[in-house]
């Protein structure tokens, strides 16, 4: 990266990469913004792709290095060359794809582990951004948007829902990424995202969803199926409050109260 904080007419030189499960659209998502087109085509992404880009933030000229990762595990070997260097990461999952979301940590344990314990403060300072892709799929959709946001949240990242196909929240995502990397580079620290008011609580979401897939009532409740008649009313008591329609906004509540 080449950066002289004192002379704002000096280019940046960013380097950003995707990660991401094969086939969540990363490539999809980096050609619709650079090349404002969708590729309805499958081409697994072999290795790394690399494009430039110039945007400019603020009064700066920004040239984006773009390192576009194979998210199959088969190019482990070729990406863990790259992790090198990197400030800003764009972490994509594909709505429809439950296990998609569910390797976003491994992702993320697969950039540390790569940077080890001597670079770790690059990990540290690079600003990640994740992206809930796919969503003009809504049929299809298995993971919402609260369970993103939730994880997201938890993380410090912005959370964004795009559409490589028709659009929606790709220009968004990456003006808030290019942002908070420059941001996070000049003054050193990361831009904290403004957590969404959501109203209601992971344990109230838990809730929600033990109710609704519970196979039976003992597991409805999350109680053993040994327990006292005591167990049952405590639980009853503590979800009634937990959901209660006066109490909770979180989507689902009325229906599971
Ligand atoms: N409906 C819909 N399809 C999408 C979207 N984004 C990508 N796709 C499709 O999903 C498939 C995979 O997209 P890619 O961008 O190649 O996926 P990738 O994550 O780069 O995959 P790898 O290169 O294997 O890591 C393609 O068939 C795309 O057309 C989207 O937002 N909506």
């Amino acid at each position: 990266m080449t950066l002289d904080k004192n002379d704002p007419a000096k280019v940046f030189r960013i380097k950003i990469i995707s990660m991401g499960n094969s086939d969540t659209g990363k490539s999809c998502i980096i050609k619709r913004y650079c090349e404002k087109r969708f590729v309805q085509k499958y081409l697994m992404t072999i290795g790394i792709d690399f494009g430039v880009t110039k945007v400019t933030v603020g009064d700066r000229d920004v040239k984006v290095n773009i390192f576009d990762f194979a998210g199959h595990p088969v190019f482990y070997e070729v990406r863990n060359e790259f992790y090198r260097d990197v400030q800003g990461v764009m972490l994509v999952y594909d709505v429809t794809n439950r296990a998609s979301f569910e390797s976003l940590d491994a992702w993320i344990k697969e950039m540390k582990s790569e940077l080890g314990a001597k670079h770790i403060a690059e990990f540290d300072s690079a600003y990640f951004i994740v992206c809930a892709n796919k969503v003009d799929k809504k049929q299809a959709r298995v993971v919402d948007e609260l369970e993103g946001r939730l994880w997201s949240d938890a993380r410090g990242y912005p959370y964004f829902e795009t559409s490589a196909l028709n659009g929606d929240g790709v220009s968004e995502m990456f003006k808030c990424l290019f942002d908070g990397v420059v941001e996070a580079v000049i003054s050193g620290k990361k831009p904290q995202p403004i957590p969404v008011q959501l109203g209601y609580n992971t344990e109230q979401i838990e809730a929600i969803k033990k109710l609704k897939s519970g196979r039976d009532n003992y597991e409805r409740l999350g109680i053993a199926q040994n327990c006292t008649k005591e167990d049952i009313n405590k639980a009853y008591r503590r979800l009634a409050v937990l959901l209660h329609p006066d109490k909770s906004v979180a989507p689902g509540s009325e229906e599971a109260f």
